[in-house]
């Protein structure tokens, strides 16, 4: 591929951008309000100048509610030779192109499975996607089967931006990103709702459990309008699984408040049970790199929050010949500090924990 168009320069038409010009792509950059593509321009992501000529690619990562128009006009100009989209949705872009009577075959609709909580350009990042599934849904229904050229043209935007592809069927892929990514979004807005009233008192003492699932809560709540009004039924289907849950755990936790010791005992089973069937789905979420999730064991480390502590914290564990796994720091309230923790594998962990203790760091026991 040597020259792409994206309308809609964003988070991800950004991210797309920077990645691709990044690896001698000449890309052309659009957006509805010219400011967002001229943003992106001077980050490097590419040239707010039309195109002479169709490009090789358009991808278009505007809002799933504009997805089919904006395709549509793009591919009556023949701006392309292919043309792919990135909405979060699949099922309905698709159905709403079809209704437009668009040719289909060059076209292919596609979701990288990676994000963030902010928009527009400014949040873009040309390694956004390395690593992360990028979904393809190709179709070989008659009269509109996705164009290998096509498919092939997809399939090097993944590869340019080091993401991994994965086909599916459209529908298939909106009842699975329900599960995944819809739910799990307004669920952590339903519980960072309930700080919006809630007593300073109370706020301050959020820990990294609440940070943690909330961070998606600080989301675009009209991009995810966009999204949920594309994917409401599959959605609802889980919600209405988890509002099941909901409404045992509440009996589940009255019952412990009773005299009854036999329906303490049955309220316990109840909380138990639903924590349980927890634990058994984190397990099956991919550990790093997509493989099954690894068992680490974890240093924590007292380090203050100044220039070249982390890079000090991670040259010692280098030195050491410790692989850090991943990572994550506690930040402590009130104080310059906090607590990293290095995940390793559990045969490295006593060498690391000796290691840095000899180099003076203050290790949690
Ligand atoms: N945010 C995520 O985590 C994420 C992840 C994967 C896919 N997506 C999908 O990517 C797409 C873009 O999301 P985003 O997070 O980059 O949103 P964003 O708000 O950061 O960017 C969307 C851009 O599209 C522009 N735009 C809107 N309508 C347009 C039109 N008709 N023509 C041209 N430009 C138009 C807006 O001005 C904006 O710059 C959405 O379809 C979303 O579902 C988002
Ligand atoms: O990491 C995040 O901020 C995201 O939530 C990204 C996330 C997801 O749910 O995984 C959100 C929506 C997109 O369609 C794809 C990715």
């Amino acid at each position: 591929m040597r020259t792409a168009l994206v309308i809609g320069t964003g988070l991800i038409g950004t991210s797309v951008a920077l990645a691709l010009a990044g690896r001698g792509v000449r890309v052309h950059l659009s957006d509805h309000d010219p400011d967002r593509a001229r943003t992106a321009a001077a980050l490097g992501a590419g040239s707010v100048q039309e195109p002479e000529g169709p490009v090789d690619l358009a991808v278009v990562a505007v809002p799933p509610a504009h997805v089919a128009r904006t395709v549509a006009e793009a591919i009556a100009r023949g701006a392309a030779r292919g043309f792919l989209d990135v909405a979060s949705v699949k099922g309905g872009p698709r159905r709403e192109l079809e209704a437009l009577g668009c040719d289909l075959t060059r076209y292919i609709g596609t979701h990288p499975m990676a994000g963030a909580e902010r928009s527009g350009p400014l949040a873009g990042t040309a390694d956004l996607f390395e690593g992360r599934p990028w979904v393809l849904t190709p179709t070989s229904a008659a009269g509109a089967a996705t164009d290998t050229e096509v498919l092939n043209l997809a399939l090097e935007l993944v590869a340019l931006c080091r993401a991994v592809p994965v086909v599916m069927d459209a529908d298939a892929h909106d009842r699975a990103v329900a599960l995944v990514s819809h739910t799990p979004q307004l669920l952590s807005s339903m519980v960072a709702a309930r700080l919006e009233d809630a007593d300073e008192a109370a706020v301050r003492l959020c820990g990294q459990g609440i940070r943690d699932v909330t961070r998606i809560a600080a989301s675009d709540p009209g991009m995810w309008v966009d999204i949920l009004s594309a994917n409401p039924g599959p959605v609802a289907d889980i919600l209405a699984a988890v509002a099941a849950d909901l409404d045992e755990t509440v009996r589940s936790l009255r019952a412990l408040q009773s005299a009854d010791e036999d329906k303490r005992g049955d309220g316990a089973q109840g909380i138990e049970d639903v924590l349980r069937r927890g634990n058994a789905g984190r397990e099956r979420v991919p550990g790093k790199h997509g493989a099954a999730p690894a068992a680490y064991e974890t240093v924590a480390v007292f380090i203050g929050d100044q220039p070249g502590e982390l890079a000090r914290i991670f040259a010692d564990a280098g030195r050491a010949g410790v692989n850090i796994e991943d990572v994550r720091i506690e930040h402590a309230t009130g104080q310059q500090s906090g607590l990293i923790q290095l995940f390793v594998e559990p045969q490295a962990a006593p060498g690391l924990t000796a290691a840095l203790r000899e180099r003076g760091w203050s290790i949690r026991q």
